[in-house]
């Protein structure tokens, strides 16, 4: 994401609900001089608003294509993407999105950068510095926050681009293999302070990853799109109780509901 686009999403007002999101057939094909790219074809899904969806499919397969067009930073070429049965124009502050490479202002602290949107939409207000300062507390970075981006390790600093995120109450969550470039061990405490939140507000969450455990793991639904040009496969259903841990991904239950999704994904 582009500061220009980050900028976009984090001056406009926010409205504090989850959303369901539905795609009806859409497609994108990239063009460049004589090439054309087919990343995605008649791809259609419904995300129930606070639902926990997961993307899986092969490498380029058109996932972070689509995730673009959920946050409205590219253009669908066909179909129509729609939030609570509006159409997705561009980018806008009812969407935070997370990349793999955290975005933050690398001239701010860490508690400058969380504040960012509220102040960009001069909604500062002591609430608000309450709540990223307690936001900076559930993310483990309230000693941290008075330090600039250089000064925070990789994760801290997806932590803290989460934080960034999170003030704004988005009613979807966008994530794009957010912790893909994680150590194990790192990767493992993201992902429960994800369940954990997620269990707390509920909020819509699209999360791309290429990693069937993470989809097991985390997913209510698995969506798998076949090899470029990405459509969907199946969605399938994850039936595990939660809440969920790691500990989970040793159960028969679990192993069997991963093969599944293996299954479909090497078909
Ligand atoms: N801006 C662009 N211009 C031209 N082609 C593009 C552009 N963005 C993506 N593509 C092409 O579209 C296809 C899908 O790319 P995309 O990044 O969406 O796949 P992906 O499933 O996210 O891949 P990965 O898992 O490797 O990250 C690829 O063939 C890619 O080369």
């Amino acid at each position: 994401m582009s500061e220009t686009s980050a900028q976009a999403i984090e001056e406009s007002p926010v409205v504090d609900r989850p959303a369901a999101v539905r795609l009806r057939d859409v497609g994108k094909t990239f063009r460049k001089r004589r090439r054309e790219t087919t990343a995605l074809e008649e791809v259609n899904l419904d995300i129930a608003a606070g639902e926990f969806l997961c993307l899986l499919g092969p490498s380029g397969c058109g996932k972070s294509t689509l995730l673009s067009i959920l946050a409205g930073f590219i253009e669908a070429d066909t179909g129509e993407v729609l939030m609570d049965d509006r159409p997705v124009t561009g980018p806008g502050p009812d969407r935070g999105v997370l990349f793999q490479t955290p975005t933050l202002f690398p001239w701010l602290t860490t508690r400058q950068n969380v504040l960012y949107g509220p102040r960009a939409r001069r909604a500062l207000t002591p609430e608000v510095r309450e709540e990223a300062a307690e936001l900076l507390e559930t993310v483990g970075l309230a000693e941290f926050a008075d330090a600039y981006p250089h000064e925070l390790s990789g994760g801290m600093r997806h932590r803290a681009a989460f934080a960034r995120v999170l003030i704004n109450h988005p009613r979807v969550l966008l994530m794009d293999e957010p912790f893909g470039a994680l150590d194990a061990i790192t990767r493992a405490g993201m992902q429960r302070f994800l369940l954990e939140l997620w269990q707390r507000r509920r909020t819509t969450i699209v999360f791309v990853t290429h990693d069937v455990e993470e989809a097991t793991l985390l997913g209510d639904r698995v969506s798998v799109l076949s090899g470029r040009p990405g459509r969907t496969k199946a969605v399938v259903d994850i039936d595990l109780p939660r809440p969920r841990t790691y500990d989970d991904t040793e159960t028969l239950a679990f192993v069997t509901a991963k093969r599944r999704i293996r299954e479909v994904l090497e078909q």
